[in-house]
């Protein structure tokens, strides 16, 4: 049916099965659909009007008040107590710099050049692990740039809770059918990877490639400072801050906080630049506070998410900084389960 509208006077969910992916409007929302097969349950307020825009959708019918999205691999697992028991309205957002990149070694502008990591960027990327080991891990995004990638596999090799993380290919059709997984049981042992390519690093234009601090020689460390540094001037035929917190602030918006909302805990692995926007978005910072700030690779920083509202936490230490687990009381019981699976 096109242009589906549903008009909702009690609390509840509701159900859009995607035939294609796509976004939808519930209330003032836009939420974005995954894939087709996915399902999107989304609870509504007492009273709102659904509208599917020109796509078609089937409407199921409304059922419990929970929120969630679940797909394949994304299913909320029900015999799973430990992950059932973290499902609140409290979640855990991680986010981690990429660990040091061999261009980040070499003083080399990257933006969105694809460069692997260095030892010591690998290193940093498992003991980012170590830190965010006791901390609940539903889903990951990731930028489409492989120091991010490498970055957020490597620290959940460190995690505790020793789910899979797994890339999902959704580019076509068949990318999809290929990586179908048939058991119900791998799944619940998986996390689901999204990349995206508007988590990448702000594009850098005509610097990609050349060295800091020549340039800063050649064209003065004023200049450089101000391309690297002001809010709305991009260097030449780049992004700005501006340009590039605008697609991925939208992001998060529009993907990340929908899961966050239906209870999901969610890791973030990306970059300088991408996540300084996001940190101004959940920090409320002007673009005179946001130009200060600066995030050094490989560190995890922790908020917590509840009530509408991001919390920030710092950067955990696990398994010896006690002082995380007291941040909320779920993480603690998280923990806590951990440990009686594991001794
Ligand atoms: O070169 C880049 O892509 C970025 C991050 O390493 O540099 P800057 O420190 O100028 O944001």
């Amino acid at each position: 049916m096109a242009n589906a509208m549903l008009q909702q006077t009690v609390g509840g969910t509701l159900q859009l099965l995607s035939n294609s992916g796509t976004h939808c409007n519930v209330g003032n929302r836009s939420v974005r659909l995954l894939p087709k097969g996915f399902k999107l349950e989304v609870e509504f307020p007492k009273r709102a009007i659904y509208s599917s825009g020109k796509r078609k959708f089937n409407v199921i019918q409304p059922s419990t008040s929970q929120t969630s999205v679940v797909g394949p691999l994304l299913a909320p697992s029900s015999s799973d107590t430990l992950d059932s028991h973290m499902k609140s309205n409290e979640v855990a957002l991680i986010l981690i710099r990429h660990g040091e990149s061999l261009w980040n070694e070499k003083n080399l502008f990257t933006g969105c050049v694809d460069v692997p990591l260095t030892n010591k960027g690998v290193e940093e990327a498992i003991e980012a692990g170590h830190r965010i080991s006791n901390i609940p891990v539903d889903m990951i995004y990731t930028s489409s740039l492989i120091r991010a990638q490498m970055t957020a596999m490597l620290a959940m090799t460190q995690h505790r809770r020793k789910k899979v993380p797994i890339i999902l290919h959704n580019e076509d059709e068949r990318a999809r059918a290929w990586s179908k997984i048939y058991s119900e049981d791998t799944i619940e042992q998986s996390i689901p990877v999204i990349t995206s390519w508007k988590l990448n690093e702000r594009m850098y234009g005509e610097l990609q490639g050349l060295n800091k601090q020549e340039t800063a020689d050649k064209f003065g460390h004023e200049k450089v400072h101000e391309w690297r540094r002001s809010y709305d001037i991009p260097p030449p035929n780049g992004e700005s801050l501006e340009m590039c917190a605008q697609r991925a602030v939208a992001y998060f918006r529009d993907n990340i906080e929908p899961q966050l909302l239906s209870g999901k805990n969610i890791l973030i692995s990306a970059h300088g630049n991408s996540l300084r926007s996001i940190i101004m978005y959940l920090d409320k910072l002007t673009s005179q506070e946001v130009i200060t700030l600066e995030l050094s690779t490989g560190i995890p920083m922790l908020y917590i998410f509840k009530e509408g509202k991001f919390i920030r936490r710092g950067s955990p230490v696990a398994p010896t900084e006690a002082g995380v687990y007291a941040y909320t009381r779920r993480l603690a019981q998280y923990r806590q389960k951990l440990d009686d699976m594991l001794t």
